[in-house]
């Protein structure tokens, strides 16, 4: 006897999450306040007890920093909008092109705009009901990979029929990111010439979460030890630092600022900066680093520069990407079995018979 058709032809449709930081709506103090407030409220970020931070929050920071920022943004904000946002579309639809349309990929932003909400209700529409989730974090942080997956648990919760879930923690050492990244510098190279010195810069992230067990710091270290073995580059040839810090206490050190200097007044002319943590370009890759650091670097005597733009839609990224995506979605795609492959699991079933 066999089964219907139906019973083992059709599987549950795939989909693809993707998710990335997020960032302001309009460069403009009200919406950097409403980003700002959604990000450091989140227990992820900010660790210290809500009754330190919340007034501070609220008192100190809230009041005063997107009045900054507001510039910051303005000095990289494009037609498309913020930077973040207008390349992470792009890579949708990248990878969306890459994958086909029978598995839909949506977009979505831990916060702000587009929300996880959203792409979620998006993807039910779709009828996905295998879902692999692809936070953009090349190195695991519960200060980023965590929240997104907190979040999206929590906004599950209403749901009756969950979707069945894979979700990637992490890529720092997967040979096709180290390949893209590569790629990216030997073409930097190529076009201006090789710097003196590579500076790999992540993004920091306080002390205390590292020394409480949070990989990061190890994962980035290993993406550039990676890195410079493939580029073939000697010890003192590269280096890595950390940027982006916030408040007073220790975070992940050496900083990038102070680093950069320090590599002008020693003599260095052409510095070569890759940011491999970033996915797509930001404010803290334009502003802080291409920009602000760009600048410390030639006060302090160095000529230029040169930062190396994030992986973005480049196709080796996307290719990346898609076989992140492809090795979860393959586990889901099996091919039916047939009659006689049945027949014979059954009869060894019942050679191992009950084990009692
Ligand atoms: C206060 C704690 C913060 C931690 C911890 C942190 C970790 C972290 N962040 C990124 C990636 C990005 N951060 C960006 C901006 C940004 N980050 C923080 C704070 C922390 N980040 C703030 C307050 C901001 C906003 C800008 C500012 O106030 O300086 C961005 C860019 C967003 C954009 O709009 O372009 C990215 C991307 C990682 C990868 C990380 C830990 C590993
Ligand atoms: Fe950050
Ligand atoms: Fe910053």
């Amino acid at each position: 006897m066999s089964l219907p058709e139906h019973i083992h032809s059709r599987s549950p449709r795939r989909g693809v999450l993707l998710v990335n930081l997020g960032t302001p709506d309009a460069p403009t103090a009200p919406a950097i306040r409403r980003y700002l407030r959604e990000f450091l409220s989140d227990r992820r970020v900010v660790e210290f007890s809500r009754l330190f931070w919340l007034p501070v929050l609220h008192l100190f920071i809230l009041p005063f920093r997107p009045l900054k920022l507001k510039h910051a943004y303005e000095s990289v904000w494009t037609p498309q909008g913020s930077p973040l946002l207008a390349i992470s579309k792009r890579q949708r639809a990248a990878l969306q092109a890459a994958l086909g349309p029978e598995v839909p990929v949506a977009l979505a932003m831990r916060y702000g705009n587009p929300s996880i909400a959203d792409a979620l209700d998006e993807l039910g529409r779709q009828d996905v009901r295998r879902l692999v989730v692809l936070p953009l974090y090349p190195q695991y942080s519960a200060t980023t990979t965590a929240t997104v997956l907190d979040q999206l648990f929590g906004l599950l919760r209403r749901w009756r029929w969950l979707p069945e879930l894979r979700t990637v923690n992490q890529y720092h050492d997967d040979a096709g990111y180290i390949d893209a990244l590569a790629r990216s510098v030997e073409a930097h190279w190529q076009a201006q010439g090789r710097g003196e010195h590579l500076l790999m810069s992540f993004h920091s992230i306080p002390l205390a979460y590292f020394q409480a067990g949070d990989p990061y710091f190890c994962h980035c270290h290993k993406t550039a030890r990676l890195l410079a073995g493939r580029l073939g580059l000697a010890q003192g040839q590269w280096s890595v630092s950390f940027q982006s810090r916030l408040g007073r206490t220790p975070w992940l050190q050496p900083y990038t600022e102070p680093q950069v200097q320090a590599m002008a007044r020693q003599g260095l002319r052409k510095l070569d900066v890759i940011c491999p943590g970033f996915s797509a370009d930001c404010l803290e890759t334009l502003e802080e680093i291409a920009l602000r650091y760009g600048q410390s670097f030639r006060q302090a005597g160095g000529e230029a520069l040169r930062y190396i733009p994030a992986l973005n839609d480049e196709p080796a990224h996307i290719a990346a990407l898609e076989a992140l995506v492809r090795r979860e979605l393959q586990g889901w795609d099996y091919p039916a079995e047939g009659a006689a492959e049945r027949q014979a699991r059954v009869e060894r079933a019942e050679r191992i018979g009950p084990l009692d």
